[in-house]
């Protein structure tokens, strides 16, 4: 063995690539000049030989203490975070989170950092769609306008899927928070975006929720593999993720055919009649995608593939959101569930019994505890990550000069938990919201601001500005009829203390093993 060794490494046609690749490898690991600005480096110690290098792995095993070391040491001050697979982000102070969503697309770009940081030209079976994601478009005008008239839908889903999950027995048993959301989410989502049966197919459901555990794994790994094999690497770490979009395609294609039928159908023969056109995501699909006069777009595989994007943006974020407000009420006081239990029924029966958009904007409690709730646990730790794409870079108020290329961030855990903005921030205090709404001394455009679909430059769980999340309203009013339902139908067995929240990465995410004891109400 050492013999063929010794041979190997005389022949210069074996050494020379070798020391050419470890040249490169060390050159770019650690000699090449940095274009970044010099900044205090999050992670790094003084002293330490490759401070860049070794602060990039510490971070991403230890996202908290790196969120906590920026806001506690350089509050006011630009950063840079080094995270491994994620790159050299700059981590600009609180006082620039305006500044980043004043920015025109054309110097900071959302866009490009997404298609960078979920790897969508590996992870997503047909990119195209995300290059071009004309329903995005769909979720900002036809979804947001149709809350109200989805409402009858959703409670109905709301009430089969989760009577289906937590039972009805009236004796307390144990379930699974994390898990039994999961799945009513998927389900009551999914209604609007595929109407009824579909939603119910438990193949579809279980694909929609394996794409999005799938998605951000796979495109993590990818990150931190070396760019020229990752291609070839994407290649094989990426067959889970086209298998579970084909069987996607597979499920839902004979809806889409009959639907487009009937589309045609329809067009061919405008006076007929027009009852029975469903109003869910995917019929406003086909719409948008006939309007297109392009046929790629109402191909089976084109129509299937958007609402699996839904399934990725929707499922994990509302699952993370009502797993936490339950934990958080379950790890509460018992008035606080009588409190809130008194709203919902109060107003429910103002409005002979019937759940609409206006009983539920009426319902100022439930809409804080959700608020509330997504402040104290929200996923997004770091936020507002744009892409430098302005090739002259980005000149900071502070005067920090950022090149084209580099990816800024904010502080989002931070602002979140800070007491100065949200006194006892660190407790659940699920009525904050709804009592500063109702302080009438308060002008009202600051009070209404205090709604859970509300982003500010203080309030950073959907995001801020032109790029918050566009399905904000429709996931508020989803959350607040699922946890009302659940309220009003559900009792609680208290518990003393919530179990906390884990990191993951750079996100963090409920207790996903945690339980509760519950009972139907009689
Ligand atoms: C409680 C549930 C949800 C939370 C906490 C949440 C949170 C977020 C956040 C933080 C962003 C990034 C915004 C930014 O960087 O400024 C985002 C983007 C996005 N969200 Fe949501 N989201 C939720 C539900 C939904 C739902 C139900 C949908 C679809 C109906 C959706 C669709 C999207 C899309 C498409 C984007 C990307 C927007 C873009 O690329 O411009 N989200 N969401």
């Amino acid at each position: 063995m050492s013999g063929i060794i010794s041979q190997l490494i005389s022949r210069p046609a074996v050494v020379a690539p070798a020391v050419l690749l470890a040249s490169y490898l060390i050159y770019h690991l650690f000699l090449a000049p940095s274009k970044l600005p010099k900044l205090p480096i999050i992670g790094a110690r003084d002293g330490e030989w490759f401070p860049l290098l070794r602060a990039r792995w510490r971070n991403l095993a230890d996202f908290k203490s790196a969120v906590i070391e920026a806001d506690t040491q350089y509050r006011d001050t630009a950063v840079l975070l080094p995270i491994a697979g994620a790159g050299d982000m700059v981590l600009l102070p609180r006082s620039e989170i305006q500044f980043v969503t004043d920015q025109p697309d054309a110097v900071l770009n959302m866009h490009t950092q997404v298609l960078d940081s979920l790897q969508i030209d590996y992870t997503c079976t047909d990119p195209s769609l995300v290059h071009n994601p004309i329903h995005h478009k769909l979720i900002t005008t036809t979804l947001t306008n149709q809350v109200g008239n989805l409402v009858p839908d959703v409670a109905d889903e709301t009430a089969y899927s989760v009577d289906r999950q937590w039972g009805r027995g009236t004796e307390f048993h144990e379930l699974c928070v994390y898990d039994t959301m999961c799945h009513v989410i998927g389900a009551v989502t999914n209604r609007v975006f595929v109407g009824d049966p579909r939603c119910r197919d438990p193949e579809l459901l279980r694909l929609g929720m394996h794409y999005a555990k799938l998605v951000p794994v796979t495109a993590q790994f990818l990150r931190l593999v070396w760019r020229p094999v990752r291609p070839l690497v994407a290649f094989f770490a990426t067959i889970p993720i086209h298998l579970a979009t084909r069987r996607f395609e597979r499920v839902l294609a004979p809806e889409i055919e009959a639907r487009l039928a009937d589309y045609d159908a329809r067009q061919r023969d405008p006076e007929g009649k027009s009852e029975g056109v469903r109003n869910d995501f995917l019929q406003w699909s086909i719409r948008q995608a006939k309007e297109s006069g392009d046929p790629y777009m109402w191909r089976p595989a084109t129509l299937a593939g958007r609402i699996l994007l839904l399934n990725f943006a929707a499922i994990h974020t509302s699952s993370f959101s009502i797993t936490n407000a339950i934990l958080d009420l379950a790890t509460s006081r018992q008035e606080y569930i009588d409190e809130l239990r008194a709203e919902i029924e109060g107003v429910l029966a103002e409005f002979g019994g019937e759940w609409n958009k206006r009983a539920l904007a009426k319902m100022q409690k439930l809409d804080s505890v959700l608020r509330e709730s997504a402040r104290l646990n929200s996923f997004v730790t770091i936020g507002l990550s744009r892409r430098v794409v302005a090739q002259e870079g980005l000149t900071t108020p502070s005067g920090v000069k950022i090149p084209c290329g580099a990816t800024v961030t904010v502080p989002s855990y931070s602002v979140l938990q800070d007491d100065d903005i949200y006194p006892g921030a660190s407790e659940f205090q699920p009525f904050r919201f709804s009592d500063e709404r109702s302080d009438e001394s308060v002008e009202y455009v600051k009070r209404a601001a205090k709604s859970f679909a509300t982003t500010s430059k203080e309030y950073l769980a959907f995001g801020h500005g032109r790029n918050a999340c566009p399905g904000r309203f429709f996931a508020a009013n989803e959350l607040k009829l699922m946890l009302a339902h659940i309220v009003v139908n559900y009792d609680f067995e208290m518990q003393d203390s919530r179990p906390a929240n884990q990191w993951f990465g750079l996100n963090r995410v409920p207790p996903m093993k945690a339980t509760i004891r519950v009972r139907r109400r009689l």
